[in-house]
Order: C-alpha cells, then sequence, then structure tokens
C-alpha cells in the first residue's frame, strides 16, 4: 500500500477525508437514522447533537449537521463515522466505492464493535435470517427426532441436471450452482425444479441452504428468504383471498417497521428475494392449477394458490429466485417453455422483419405458378431452400471478399439460376462502362447480403458452430479480390481511404453477426428445424452465446463505457436483444458496475429502447441513463417502462417525444418514487405534458430537477405545476427557458422560484 493510503489510516486523516469528500457524502447519505444510531449508542453523539440533526428540514442539511459535529468532536468521532458507513453496507450501498476509493480497512480496535443497523429493509433481512436460523438448527424429519441437529446429520446430496428429455447432464457440485445462470430445460425461467423419490432428501437440502444463507455462507446476493411448504397452501377455503404482501408477510415473517417501505423495497428489487418451496405435489387444490388466472399486480387479492403459481410463472415479483421441489412424476402445470414464447412473440425484432421480406418475395414466386395453397413460412422456406442456399453463398462468399457487386460469370459460378434471379433478391447493377459490357448484379440492399449470410452459415450443416465465430473473427479483408471483374469495385472505392473501406467492411459483418444472433434466438428454431438439423442450430446457438458472454465480460471489464456508451456497446447490447437470451441479459446487467450510462448522440433509436432495457431492468442497483439526442420519440420511451424501476437519472433531451410519451413517463414516475433527475428539453412538449408532471408532483418527492427547455409550453400549463407546488418541498427546479411564455407572463408567476425561465 503507498504512503498516502497508509496514511489514510491514521485517526488524525479522517477529519481531513470528511472535508475532502463532504460533498459527495452530502449527496449520497439517504439514511439519517442509522448513522444518528450508531453515534449515539457509541457515546460520540449526545440526545442534543441529534435533536440538532432532527431539527434540520432536508436530508442534505441533516447530513451537513452531522459532519460539523462530527468535526468539533474530533478525529476519533470522524473514524468511527467511516467504520459505520464501511460496516452498514447494505444502507449506504452507494457509499462503497468511496471506501474503496479511500482504500478503507478498519482499524483493530473498532473490528469487534457492533453497528446497529436501523434501516427497515436490513432490519427485516436480519429479521429472517434469525428466524432461518432458529428452524433450521434441528432437522424435520418424519420420525420427528426434533433433537438431530441438521449440522451434525447432514451429507453432502447427490445431485444431477436432467435435460429436457430426461437425459442427464452431469453433477452438480456445489449448492450455488443451482443458482448459476445457465438455465437447463428453459434458460428463461426463474425456477429451479428439483425431483427426486420420497425420502431422497429435498427438504433437508432445502434446510441445508437456509441454514447456510441464515449464516451469511450463501453468497448469492439475496436479501430476503422466504421458505414455504407447499401444503400450507391447503389450510385455505376455496373462497379465501389474500394480497401478496400477506403472504409474504402474514405467512411468513411479519416486519417490525416500516412494512411500506419495505414491501415496495421488495417490488423494486426483486432479484433479491428467493423462496424456497418445499412439496409441490403435496397440493390438494380444489382447481384446476393449470387454468389460474393471470394477475400482475401485486395488490390484487386472490387465492394463495393463484398467487403461488403466478409467483412461479414470473407474472409477480418476476426475477425473484425460486426452488420449487416435488416427488418424481409430479406434473408441473407450470408450462413454463408456452409462457415465455409467447411472451417473446410479444416483440417484433428486424430479424422477424427480414424473415416476413423473404417469406413475401417468396409467395409472390408462388403465386405466379398458380400455387396458392397459403403456405406456412416454414414450409414456404423449405420449398425455395436450394434457391435460398445458393443466394446465400454468393452472399458469405463476397462479404468474406469484401464484394458486393457480382458479374454474370460469379453468378453462374454459384449456380444461381434465372428462376432465382426472378425471386427479386437480386438485382441488375448496371453496366461496367471501362472493361466491356457484362451484366453486374447486386442484392437488393447491402443489408439484405449480410443477411442471406447469416442465413446461410446458420442453415449449413456443414459449416460447423465453431466456424461461423471463426467467420466474423478472423482478419476483415481490405480491399476486393482479384479477380479481374472486381476492379468495377474496386475503380468504384479506390478514392475512399483504406479505413473507410475497412469500416464499411465491419458494419457488414457487425450486421451479420446481428442477424446471425436474430436467427438462432430461440423463436426461430421452430422455422429453421425444418431447414436443418436440429442439434446443429442447438450448438450454433449455445457457441454464439458463449461468444456473446466473452464480449460482455471483455467489454465490461474495462471502463470504456464509464462515461459514454461506445457504438460497439450499443451493437453488443442489439445482438444480446436479438438473440434474446435472459441469461447472457443478465451477465451484461451484472457487469454493470457503473452508475451512469450514456448514449448522447449514438443514433439511438425507439427499437434501441428495447434492447438498452433487456439488458437495464436485470440491473442490481439504480443508475442514471442518459439518451440525449438520439430518437427515440414516444415509441421508446413505452419500451423503456420495465426499466424506470431503476432509473435515478433519465436524460431524453432532445428526442422527439410528444405528450404522449409524457402520458407514459408520468405512470411511471407514480409508480417508482427514485427519478431525481429528468430532462426533456427540445422535445415536443405541449401544456398537457406539463398538465402530467403536474399530477405527478402531486404524489411524488424524488424528482429534484425537471428540464423542460425548448418545447411548446404557454402559461396555461405553467399553472399546473404552480399548483402542485403548493403541496411538493422536493422538487428544487423546473427549468421552462425558450418556450411559448412570455416576459409579461412570467412577471405574474415571480412568487415561484423553483420555475426558471
Ligand atoms: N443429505 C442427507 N443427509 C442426512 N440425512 C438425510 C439426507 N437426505 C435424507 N436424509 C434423511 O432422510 C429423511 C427424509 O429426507 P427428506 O425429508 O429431506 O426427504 P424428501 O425428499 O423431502 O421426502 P418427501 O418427498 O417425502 O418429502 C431425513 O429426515 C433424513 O433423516
Amino acid at each position: 500500500m503507498d504512503e498516502t493510503a497508509a496514511c489514510k489510516h491514521q485517526v488524525a486523516s479522517y477529519l481531513k477525508l470528511l472535508t475532502e469528500h463532504r460533498v459527495q457524502l452530502v449527496n449520497e447519505i439517504k439514511n439519517i437514522e442509522c448513522i444518528l444510531d450508531n453515534l449515539l449508542q457509541s457515546g460520540y453523539f449526545t440526545t442534543e447533537d441529534k435533536e440538532l440533526v432532527q431539527r434540520k428540514q432536508t436530508r442534505y442539511d441533516k447530513v451537513r449537521e452531522i459532519l460539523d459535529i462530527i468535526c468539533n468532536k474530533g478525529p476519533e468521532a470522524a473514524e468511527y463515522f467511516v467504520y459505520v458507513v464501511y460496516k452498514a453496507k447494505d444502507v449506504y450501498p452507494e457509499l462503497q466505492d468511496w471506501i474503496n476509493i479511500i482504500e478503507y480497512q478498519p482499524p483493530e480496535h473498532l473490528v469487534r464493535k457492533t453497528i446497529l443497523l436501523t434501516d427497515a429493509v436490513c432490519q427485516y433481512s436480519e429479521k429472517l435470517r434469525h428466524q432461518l436460523k432458529r428452524e433450521t438448527k434441528f432437522i424435520t424429519s418424519y420420525a420427528q427426532k426434533e433433537d438431530t441437529l441438521l449440522d451434525d446429520t447432514y451429507t453432502e446430496t447427490l445431485m444431477e441436471r436432467v435435460n429436457a428429455v430426461g437425459e442427464t447432464e452431469g453433477p452438480i457440485s456445489h449448492l450455488e450452482d443451482l443458482f448459476s445462470d445457465t438455465g437447463i430445460i428453459n434458460e428463461d425461467a426463474e425456477t429451479v425444479f428439483i425431483t427426486g423419490d420420497a425420502g431422497v432428501g429435498k427438504t433437508i437440502l432445502l434446510q441445508r441452504l437456509q441454514k447456510l444463507w441464515s449464516n451469511g455462507e450463501l453468497c448469492i446476493g439475496v436479501k430476503f428468504f422466504f421458505k414455504f411448504r407447499c401444503r400450507m397452501f391447503n389450510i385455505f377455503e376455496k373462497e379465501d383471498k389474500i394480497s401478496l404482501r400477506d403472504l409474504l408477510f402474514k405467512y411468513n415473517c411479519y416486519p417490525d417497521k416500516d412494512t411500506d417501505e419495505i414491501f415496495s423495497y421488495i417490488q423494486q428489487h426483486p432479484d433479491s428475494v428467493l423462496f424456497t418451496l418445499d412439496g409441490f405435489d403435496e397440493i390438494n387444490a380444489d382447481c384446476d392449477l393449470s387454468d389460474i388466472p393471470v394477475i400482475s399486480s401485486p395488490f390484487d387479492l386472490m387465492h394463495p394458490v393463484t398467487l403461488l403459481l403466478n409467483l412461479l410463472h414470473g407474472n409477480l415479483l418476476k426475477n425473484s429466485r425460486k426452488l420449487l421441489t416435488a416427488r418424481t412424476g409430479t406434473n408441473l402445470p407450470l408450462r413454463m417453455s408456452e409462457c415465455n414464447s409467447q411472451q417473446m412473440l410479444d416483440y417484433v425484432t428486424l430479424t422477424d422483419i427480414y424473415l416476413l421480406m423473404l417469406e413475401v418475395f417468396l409467395n409472390r414466386s408462388f403465386k405466379t405458378r398458380l400455387n396458392k395453397r397459403n403456405k406456412s413460412q416454414s414450409e414456404t422456406f423449405k420449398a425455395k431452400k436450394d434457391s435460398l442456399m445458393r443466394l446465400g453463398k454468393l452472399a458469405k462468399e463476397g462479404i468474406e471478399s469484401n464484394n458486393f457487386i457480382f458479374s454474370q460469370e460469379q453468378i453462374t459460378a454459384a449456380g444461381i439460376s434465372e428462376e432465382d434471379l426472378q425471386l427479386g433478391f437480386i438485382k441488375s447493377a448496371g453496366h461496367y462502362d471501362g472493361c466491356g459490357n457484362q451484366s453486374t448484379y447486386e442484392f437488393l440492399h447491402l443489408t439484405l447480403q449480410s443477411f442471406f449470410t447469416a442465413f446461410f452459415l446458420v442453415v449449413n450443416e456443414r459449416i460447423r458452430a465453431k466456424g461461423i465465430i471463426k467467420f466474423f473473427t478472423r482478419k476483415i479483408p481490405r480491399g476486393g479480390q482479384s479477380h479481374p471483374l472486381n476492379c468495377s469495385v474496386s475503380c468504384k472505392n479506390s478514392k475512399r481511404s483504406s479505413k473507410e473501406h475497412l469500416l464499411e467492411a465491419r458494419e457488414h459483418f457487425q450486421l451479420t453477426v446481428f442477424f446471425l444472433c436474430g436467427l438462432l434466438s430461440k423463436t426461430k428454431l421452430d422455422v429453421l428445424s425444418h431447414l436443418t438439423c436440429q442439434i446443429s442450430i442447438q450448438k450454433k446457438r449455445a457457441v454464439l452465446k458463449s461468444y456473446l458472454v466473452g464480449c460482455v465480460k471483455t467489454y465490461m471489464s474495462n471502463d470504456f463505457y464509464q462515461m459514454q456508451a461506445v457504438p460497439r456497446f450499443k451493437w453488443l447490447v442489439r445482438c444480446i436483444f436479438e438473440v434474446h437470451s435472459k441469461e447472457v441479459a443478465r451477465l451484461a446487467a451484472k457487469r454493470i458496475h457503473q452508475d451512469y450510462i450514456k448514449f448522447t448522440y449514438c443514433n439511438v433509436y425507439s427499437v434501441d429502447c428495447s434492447a438498452i432495457t433487456f439488458i437495464l431492468r436485470g440491473v442490481q442497483k439504480t443508475i442514471g441513463l442518459e439518451l440525449d439526442n438520439n430518437n427515440i420519440n414516444d415509441y421508446g420511451v413505452r419500451e423503456l417502462i420495465p426499466c424506470f424501476s431503476k432509473l435515478r437519472i433519465i436524460g431524453l433531451n432532445a428526442n422527439q417525444i410528444t405528450d404522449e410519451g409524457v402520458q407514459v413517463l408520468s405512470e411511471e414516475l407514480k409508480k417508482y418514487k427514485i427519478v431525481q433527475y429528468l430532462g426533456l428539453t427540445a422535445n415536443k412538449l405541449d401544456d398537457e405534458a406539463v398538465k402530467w408532471f403536474g399530477d405527478v408532483l402531486k404524489v411524488n418527492r424524488s424528482l429534484q430537477t425537471l428540464w423542460l427547455i425548448e418545447n411548446n409550453i404557454t402559461l396555461t400549463g405553467v399553472k399546473h405545476l404552480i399548483d402542485a407546488l403548493k403541496i411538493n418541498s422536493a422538487i428544487r427546479e423546473i427549468c421552462l427557458k425558450s418556450n411559448k411564455i412570455s416576459i409579461e407572463e412570467t412577471r405574474a408567476l415571480i412568487g415561484e422560484q423553483r420555475i426558471v425561465f
């Protein structure tokens, strides 16, 4: 450790540390009570000091007062303050980076000091831990030997993974592996299903997990562990109805205080929740378990079994983790494979659009042959597979050699017939005017050449899984082939610098990878399985996914996107969305350590918002997202809905957003009260939008800064805000410069200083 770091461990330097980092501490300390309680219990603060702090109006002033008092008390108090922030990690997650930066190590005399965790969420988590610790001490056995200690009895359980068709896929060596990101039957499911005969040890296995967690030895990032015996659900009458909140609190463990705050935390951080649900076979439901109503609101009152199934389906507390056990042979009425594919059909990717285009072109050719029978997409492709593959081969060879214009000889050599040409994917590129009059051809659009290349790579069984990765990781050619007829291309491109040339080639390769992701996504497996061997596709999909995982690891281990997300990152995000692997998305989300992601001037469109959301909804903490100066419009705002619960700062300046987008935004701001800054400068907002914001400000106390510069807002709109501001003291600034409000009109509003004209 260097000298600076070492001196940070000397008591005298702690005061200096607090002064130097005062602004950061004032901004990031959200919980005042925990620090105050600890300073009081340690004797550094008196009750008078505590009162002085509590008398301050805002959170910021309270922290300032604490820091001032500490300065007067001396360096030991400052040292203790840092120790509290260090120990109460869950209460001050935002400050843990700071703790790392100052290279803090608790001194010997403090390490054994207990810290009071007065934060309601942490206290509840502690309560759950204590409850589980108590309940898992002895084994619960058939023989009711209450006095048998779990630790004395438990022997490691032998488990193995089984695939969708019941084949063994190898042993599970560590309990933590049950929570790995790799699903077996369905990678999108959040439920791990453990099955085995009576008495093999399913219950004791869960008990072991519960005990490990209660001792802090199960490192899977879970704050709340709810255990249920499924037979508990049999105690309810048919007409009984409870809420999710009741299920968690009344039927599991009731918080000592602040139940609202805890429940809202659980809703916002479902990935911090783990359920163990033991013995699904023991449920005697008086209803058809495969026909359970779908609920999406955590406030709906429902029969407990309905709640349970909606939890397992991911309709409630999506992204929470579930371990479900049942005896061998139990039918699970979960239909998780159908459920997810249904969800996946809800979005349309670019690959879908290209596939549809292919289908339309191919169908047109059938019609001319009086073959008017309606074919399915797979039948259509199957009927024209040979033509598609010939075109695909030509496209691939062209991309490999950086060739986008094809001579008649090349067309003939590729076996492309007149009939193939008539399908319409290739058009005449005119005549070369320097070396003769031969016809030349090109794909209808350069993107179509990338699509055909990807199609060929996926469908051709002779191209092995690793071959597709080799295709786009090899060195990209700088010029066209030496074939004489390619001189048309070379001549045309000779004016370009070699760098531009390379860049262009890269885009084609990038686009090919993008379409590979789309074609190898799960929803396309069905269509493709009619064209090629399913095992080959599965292998290619697995290899592509692990390639993307590698990219995520490489990109995100660097600091490259700390402030500005580079276009390459945007491509990666797009590819992850196109392949629609939640496993890769989850991994990417886990690796986002920054507090702020900027996509400013990145050509982000509404469709990219779906891709960004696909990843950001999995981040563990709240972050800032800046999308200024793009073109996301109202549709993009709608696409961002699933990640609003994670956004603290939202920059949507200059994005063609209208009142319609603001209506969507306002609903989210009412639901998730965490956004502090919202920028909507230079959009297309009218008074209607301001009215929505007025409604938001009546219930939302998190928003501090709202930028509405350069819109079409008039005095009428501002009046809505004035009303709301009367009851909202949290907002600090609403900037309305360059709107349609005259100077005379602003004079009338001079009383409200938080609105800036
Ligand atoms: N790994 C183990 N270590 C020690 N004892 C075990 C283990 N597995 C099972 N047993 C013994 O077998 C008994 C039954 O185990 P357990 O209740 O976990 O089975 P189960 O699979 O949940 O059965 P059921 O399907 O009937 O609920 C335990 O009470 C314990 O005595």
